[in-house]
C-alpha cells in the first residue's frame, strides 16, 4: 500500500470535522474522494500530505507526497520550464538534467511548445496543466489532488480530466483526488469513496467497472450514466443533511 489511514479523526475547536476514516491506497491506483461541502474532504487531504495533524488515527505513507491545488501557484517572473524544474533544483538535480526532464513532463501534459512562456501569458487550463507537471516531475510515490479543475469551466475540466486520465496511463502514478464532479470521478477513478455529511465519515466505496483506458466520451455511455445515478442517490441524502446544517448554524 503506498497509502494507509486507519481510524482518522479531526476536529478543530468544536467543530468535529473527520471521524473515524480509514482507507487504503495501493500502487497505482486512482481513488476519488466525494461528499458534500464542508463534510472534511480538504481535512482529510491536508492531514495525508503533513500540513495538518490528526486529532486521532494513524497515518502511513510512502514518501513525500506530492501535491496539486484548486488554485495553480506557479511562480509569476519564472517560466514554464523553470517552474516545472523548481523542484528539482530544489533537491539538487543539476542544470541539465532537471531541464531535460522538466521538458519531458511538459510534453507530457501537453504544453510542449509554451516552455518559454510566463504563467500570466497562458489560460487557467494551462497553468493547471504546468501545476501538475511541477509535481509529477518530482516522481511522487502518491499525487494528491484538491479540486485541481475546480476553479475552470466544465468543457475545460472534461477536457484536462481525459488528459489526466491519458498521462496517469501513462506513468501509472497513484493518486488521492477530490472532486465535487461525479463526471470527473467517473472518468479518472478505480474507487469512489463516498463521505457523508460532517462529521465526516465513509458512506461507500464504489468501485468503478467501466474498462479502462478512458476519454471523455465515456459520458455518454448508458453505464456511466448507471453509476453517475448511483453516486448521486449515495450523496442526495448527505448533502440536504449538509445544507440544513447550514441553515441551522
Ligand atoms: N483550520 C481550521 N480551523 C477551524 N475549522 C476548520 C479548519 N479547517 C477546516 N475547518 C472546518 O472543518 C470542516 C471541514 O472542512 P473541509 O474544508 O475539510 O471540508 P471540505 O469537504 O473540503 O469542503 P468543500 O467541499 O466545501 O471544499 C468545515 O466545517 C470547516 O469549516
Amino acid at each position: 500500500m503506498v497509502l494507509t489511514v486507519e481510524h482518522l479523526s479531526k476536529t478543530f475547536g468544536d467543530v468535529e470535522a473527520v471521524r473515524d476514516v480509514s482507507l487504503a491506497v495501493d500502487e497505482g491506483e486512482f481513488v476519488s474522494i466525494v461528499g458534500p461541502s464542508g463534510c472534511g474532504k480538504s481535512t482529510l487531504m491536508e492531514i495525508v500530505g503533513g500540513l495538518i495533524e490528526p486529532t486521532a488515527g494513524r497515518i502511513d505513507v510512502s514518501g513525500m507526497p506530492g501535491i496539486v491545488f484548486q488554485q495553480e501557484s506557479a511562480f509569476p517572473w519564472r517560466t514554464v520550464v523553470e517552474n516545472v524544474a523548481f523542484g528539482l533544483e530544489m533537491t539538487g538535480v543539476g542544470k541539465a538534467e532537471r531541464l531535460t526532464r522538466a521538458r519531458d513532463m511538459i510534453e507530457l501534459v501537453g504544453l510542449g511548445g509554451f516552455e518559454d512562456r510566463y504563467p500570466t501569458e497562458l489560460s487557467g487550463g494551462m497553468r493547471q496543466r504546468v501545476a501538475i507537471a511541477r509535481t509529477l516531475v518530482m516522481e511522487p510515490k502518491i499525487i494528491l489532488m484538491d479540486e485541481p479543475f475546480g476553479a475552470l469551466d466544465e468543457q475545460t475540466r472534461l477536457i484536462l480530466g481525459e488528459e489526466l486520465s491519458r498521462i496517469r496511463e501513462a506513468t501509472n502514478a497513484t493518486v488521492l483526488f477530490i472532486t465535487h464532479s461525479f463526471d470527473e470521478a467517473l472518468l479518472l477513478s478505480d474507487r469512489i469513496v463516498v463521505m457523508t455529511a460532517r462529521p465526516g465519515t465513509i458512506k461507500q466505496v464504489v468501485v468503478n467497472p467501466l474498462p479502462r483506458p478512458r476519454d471523455s466520451t465515456i459520458v455518454s455511455d448508458p453505464e456511466f450514466g448507471r453509476l453517475s445515478g448511483e453516486l448521486w442517490e449515495l450523496l442526495r441524502e448527505e448533502s440536504m443533511r449538509a445544507l440544513a446544517g447550514e441553515r441551522g448554524r
